[in-house]
């Protein structure tokens, strides 16, 4: 879907829901951090990007600028601690403050779990788990030092029966779930809510990073048999982190077609071991009478 889309398609969320408030999203250069950064302009919110392609950033921020919105952009990678409190200076110092910060940037590189070595194990983590946290501690201290209020989501990944291919995302981002659920209670007394969101297959410019067979794959990965898109979890992204889910805290919100009940995407392919042949398939004896 073109930005064109997502700045017309309807949304259930109110105009304005967002009117003076900073909202601060990692990732937004692509998919579905610049999905959700332009609902974000639509609903009148100023808006703060960072990832680390300064050409992919300054191309959104036109886009917000044409929405209308109030937008700076960051190059920088929320690996680095020192880039990440240099991040948030700047934002205080643009837009005196922040109330959102929606943590989206993140990936992997598909690999048998076998054959992963330390430096790419630690890159995956290093970015999924290790760089929200860092962007969620700044965020709260941010939140503590001014005494206001604050609200962070999370975006992780439909997790809930493990990732094979991707296993260092998989462990990252069920880091990042519990770690979410407890800062949850320990930021409750700083009115800080913390939630993430779960996206199954959503086809995004991040699928160009997997090879045709995982696509197909990830297109008939849960009983609706698509995939979703990024205004699908834009829309759950903006939820939670709106006034409406102000009861909420510390929960994980899955948009994924319902592929925790059905449906196996793989990243590299179904390795053969897992075809399925009901046809050659030998059942026991006693089985075989029952169905004669
Ligand atoms: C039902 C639920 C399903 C949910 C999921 C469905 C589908 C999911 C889709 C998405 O997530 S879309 C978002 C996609 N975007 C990405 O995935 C980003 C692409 N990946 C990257 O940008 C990078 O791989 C990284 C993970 C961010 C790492 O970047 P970094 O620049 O730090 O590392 P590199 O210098 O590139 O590599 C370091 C190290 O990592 C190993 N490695 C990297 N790539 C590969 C690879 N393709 N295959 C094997 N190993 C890899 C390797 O050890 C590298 O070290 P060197 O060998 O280069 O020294
Ligand atoms: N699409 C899907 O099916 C699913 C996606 N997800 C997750 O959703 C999020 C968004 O993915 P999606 O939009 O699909 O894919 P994209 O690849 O388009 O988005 C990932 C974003 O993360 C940014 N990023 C990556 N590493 C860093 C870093 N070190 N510092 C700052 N920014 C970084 C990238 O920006 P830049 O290149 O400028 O650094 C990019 O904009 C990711 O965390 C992804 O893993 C989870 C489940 C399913």
């Amino acid at each position: 879907m073109s930005d064109d889309d997502f700045a017309q398609r309807p949304t259930a969320l109110r105009e304005g829901a967002f009117a003076g408030k900073v909202v601060l999203v990692s990732g937004g250069g692509s998919g579905i951090g610049r999905a959700a950064a332009i609902l974000f302009a639509r609903l009148w919110a100023r808006l703060v990007l960072c990832g680390r392609d300064a050409g992919k950033l300054e191309s959104a921020g036109t886009c917000l600028a044409r929405l209308g919105a109030d937008v700076s952009t960051h190059a920088m990678s929320i690996r680095s601690p020192e880039a990440v409190e240099t991040l948030f200076a700047e934002v205080v110092d643009r837009h005196g403050g922040l109330d959102l910060l929606v943590n989206n940037a993140g990936g992997q590189f598909a690999q048998a779990s076998i054959d992963i070595r330390p430096k790419g194990w630690n890159a995956v983590v290093d970015t999924n788990l290790n760089g929200t946290f860092y962007m969620m501690q700044a965020a709260a201290r941010h939140w503590r030092d001014v005494a206001r209020p604050g609200c962070i989501v999370n975006v992780v990944a439909a997790i809930w029966r493990g990732m094979p291919q991707v296993a260092h995302t998989c462990a990252a981002r069920a880091g990042v779930v519990f770690l979410s659920k407890t800062v949850a209670t320990e930021w409750a007394p700083l009115n800080i809510r913390v939630n993430c969101v779960a996206p199954g297959t959503i086809r995004t410019e991040g699928f160009g990073n997997y090879s045709r067979e995982a696509r197909a794959s990830f297109s008939q990965a849960n009983p609706t048999l698509r995939t979703g898109d990024a205004w699908d979890i834009a829309q759950a992204i903006a939820y939670l982190g709106s006034d409406t889910a102000g009861f909420i805290t510390g929960e994980t919100l899955n948009v994924d077609g319902g592929s925790q009940n059905w449906g196996d995407p793989w990243f590299l392919g179904r390795p053969e071991y897992f075809e399925l042949n009901y046809a050659e398939a030998r059942l026991p004896e006693n089985l075989e009478v029952q169905v004669q």
